[in-house]
């Protein structure tokens, strides 16, 4: 699945439907083995949620966005087919969470690339989820310091902490994870036993979790701060 949404991959209601719909193709086809997901963009693979979601829109569609970011989590975290990042480019906040619901992570080895959970830096907290994916992944120290201080990892870092788990040429990170994703054939028991505890707790809090999330980004202070962060985004640009 290469993700195509220019200039940046963010992660609209309309793209994440898209995902979703892909995704469900993908596991009810029975010849389908696994699945890759990369981007089709250059230097990105995902800039995450996508802002412009949340921001001046009404309490019931940001009820909507929200429901379908918890549903590509449900749906790529709970997969049952083998799934790898591919990640070829960029990847914060809503994109390193996509990559993290992946059970294999290959970075392309560029320095100029980062991942990480930064909502810390627009004035947000990260959900319960995203921060429960992030432990899975890395730990709880690491997650907290990660969460405390929005830090963004270069591929060397998010190596040394677990966060990615291999580094490869960048030009050469769609036949690693080919070549890695043939030496798994069967997606294993231990996964589901593993990322259970964590995926029935979004399921049992899921409305309540919308309902904090609308309340939470529709207050005055928040779409303030998200208005500042969009205006710095523009302008770093110039
Ligand atoms: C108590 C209850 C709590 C409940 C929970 C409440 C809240 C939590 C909510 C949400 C969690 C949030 C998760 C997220 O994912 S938020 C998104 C975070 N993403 C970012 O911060 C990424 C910002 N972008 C970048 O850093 C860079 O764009 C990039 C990805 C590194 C790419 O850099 P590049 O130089 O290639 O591109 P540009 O920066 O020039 O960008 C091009 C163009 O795209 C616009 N843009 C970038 N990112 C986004 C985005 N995420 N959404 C929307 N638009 C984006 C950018 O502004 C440029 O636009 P322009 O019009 O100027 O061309």
């Amino acid at each position: 699945m290469s993700l195509q949404n220019p200039p940046v991959n963010s992660l609209s209601l309309e793209f994440l439907t898209d995902i979703c719909i892909s995704v469900e193709k993908l596991e009810m086809d029975k010849t389908c083995r696994g699945l890759i997901i990369t981007s089709s963009l250059p230097k990105v693979f995902s800039a995450g949620l996508d802002i412009m979601e949340m921001y001046g829109k009404s309490p019931e569609r940001c009820g909507e966005f929200w429901r379908a970011v918890q549903e590509m989590w449900l749906k790529l975290y709970g997969s049952n087919m083998v799934t790898i990042a591919a990640i070829n480019g960029s990847s914060p906040a809503g994109g390193c969470l996509m990559s993290m619901t992946c059970d294999y992570r290959i970075m392309a080895d560029n320095p100029r690339y980062s991942i990480g959970l930064n909502e810390t830096q627009l004035g947000i907290v990260a959900p319960f989820w995203f921060k429960d994916t992030m432990t899975n992944t890395v730990g709880h120290r690491t997650t907290e310091l990660s969460l405390q201080l929005g830090q963004m990892y270069n591929p060397a870092e998010a190596l040394k902490i677990g966060l990615v788990d291999q580094l490869v040429p960048e030009d050469q990170v769609s036949h690693y994870s080919h070549t890695n994703h043939d030496q798994v054939t069967t997606p294993d028991r231990s996964k589901s036993m593993m990322r259970k505890p964590t995926i029935d707790k979004l399921t049992s809090k899921r409305e309540a979790d919308i309902q904090n999330f609308v309340s939470f980004i529709t207050k005055d202070s928040i779409q303030k701060s998200i208005g500042m962060y969009l205006e710095m985004l523009k302008k770093r640009k110039r």
